[in-house]
């Protein structure tokens, strides 16, 4: 079957953005958990957890050798370079293999983003070094879900794919990256998002599709990647945080899923839908679902909801304006399982908007060379052009 190939608005995409309230703190607003830098390559930390804290998060937890939390805590004093709970995790930039203990951190780490039998999986960023650890963890039968966003360039994802035992260079993913963005999510079960031009996301086990818009070829510098990880890992956070809250949606459709009751309350004559669909752009005015929460429980039952795959007919949220398995997302409706694939293409255009500004390329414009630094800096601006994007479409 071939993939549905979605095209998505800014506006749509910035609808998964979220504003803080009046009655938010720095923990009900995320955290996140990062396992980045190593002797080696103490830089890719600082970009990560600086684009992290640009992004917008609640709090930014560092483990990473002393020299390297010493580096980024004097660019960024806001993060915390001590273990706690986390509600994402961002593992493996400036992380390689040959550095044999911090890979095994970052190892450990990855077990805590996959979760077992007794704990749940934690939704992740995996990018660089964690990508040939997963390989080896999925080999030996562990497995991804849709909240766990791998961020591979064209050799990590050959090496990613070989891993997991189909041989594949860096030429051939470069050849047909559609291929390779789909084979990996259809692999591993995960969300990915294969950087480069062309830069495409996949999720759904390779059914659906995004083509980002890749930014300019300046983004063709040391660190651009470790930027980009930043800044998902802070949307993962701060989306996983909002579960918490029980007039959440997703936290509603984990209550349905595991009480069963969601069908019940929302059957209507023609609710649910056979699988996944395409973002309608012409479903007009935002639609909110019931905004009274129906079913109490926890985040743990929002997790097992994806963890289990379940069945998507079955899948309802409890509303009396929307019915059925879509949900509303400000600006269109969309499936709750797109989401995952909603926040990574959120975060990608995030990059490619900043990487616009940056080296000031547009309509005729060659622009100037960016820094992955530079970036970072211009993350604040671009996240209040895309607020105000959606503020007015919706007035
Ligand atoms: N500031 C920081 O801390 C930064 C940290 N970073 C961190 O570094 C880690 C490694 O990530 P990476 O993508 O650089 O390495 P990797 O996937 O192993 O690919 C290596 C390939 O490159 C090629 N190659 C090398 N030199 C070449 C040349 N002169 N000209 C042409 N080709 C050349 C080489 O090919 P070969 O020489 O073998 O032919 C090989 O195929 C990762 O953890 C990342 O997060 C980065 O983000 C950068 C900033
Ligand atoms: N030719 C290009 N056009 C647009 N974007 C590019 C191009 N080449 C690389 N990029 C982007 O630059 C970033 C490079 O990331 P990565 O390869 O991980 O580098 P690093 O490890 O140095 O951070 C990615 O976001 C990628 O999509």
């Amino acid at each position: 079957m071939s993939p549905q190939s979605l095209t998505l608005t800014d506006t749509q995409l910035a609808g998964r953005l979220r504003v803080p309230g009046a009655k938010d703190h720095k923990y009900t607003r995320g955290v996140l958990g990062v396992w980045a830098g190593s002797q080696t390559y103490p830089g890719a930390a600082v970009l990560a957890c600086a684009a992290a804290v640009r992004t917008g998060v609640g709090l930014v937890r560092l483990q990473a050798p002393q020299r390297v939390a010493d580096l980024v805590l004097a660019r960024r004093p806001e993060v915390v370079p001590a273990a706690g709970r986390s509600q994402a995790l961002l593992i493996g930039p400036g992380i390689s293999a040959q550095d044999v203990p911090r890979a095994a951190e970052a190892d450990a780490a990855l077990a805590l983003a996959l979760g077992d039998p007794t704990t749940p999986p934690l939704p992740a960023v995996l990018d660089a070094g964690a990508l040939p650890l997963l390989a080896c963890r999925l080999q030996a039968g562990a497995r991804c879900w849709p909240w766990h966003v791998l961020t591979p360039h064209a050799g990590e994802a050959a090496v990613l794919l070989s891993g997991l035992g189909r041989r594949t260079s860096r030429q051939q993913v470069e050849e047909d990256p559609e291929a390779t963005v789909r084979a990996l999510s259809a692999m591993t079960g995960a969300t990915v998002l294969l950087k480069g031009n062309p830069t495409l996301v996949s999720g759904e086990g390779g059914q659906l599709l995004v083509r980002l818009d890749p930014g300019p070829a300046w983004l063709a510098t040391a660190g651009s990647g470790d930027v980009l990880a930043g800044v998902l890992g802070a949307l993962l956070a701060v989306e996983a945080a909002s579960w918490e809250r029980p007039d959440s949606e997703v936290y509603r459709v984990g209550e349905a899923c595991v009480t069963g009751r969601g069908q019940a309350d929302a059957a209507e004559p023609g609710a649910g839908s056979p699988g996944p669909a395409p973002v309608d752009p012409s479903a007009g005015e935002p639609q909110a679902a019931d905004s009274a929460p129906l079913l109490h429980g926890s985040t743990k039952s929002v997790l097992e909801c994806y963890q289990e795959d379940i069945s998507r007919d079955s899948v309802a949220i409890p509303s009396n304006k929307t019915g059925g398995v879509k949900v509303s997302c400000l600006t269109g409706l969309v499936p709750v399982w797109m989401h995952p694939l909603l926040v990574t293409a959120l975060g990608g255009r995030i990059h490619a908007r900043a990487a616009d500004i940056c080296a000031g390329t547009g309509p005729g414009r060659q622009g100037r060379p960016l820094a992955a630094l530079d970036l970072v800096e211009t993350l604040p601006a671009v996240l209040e052009a895309l607020l105000e994007a959606v503020q007015e479409s919706a007035s």
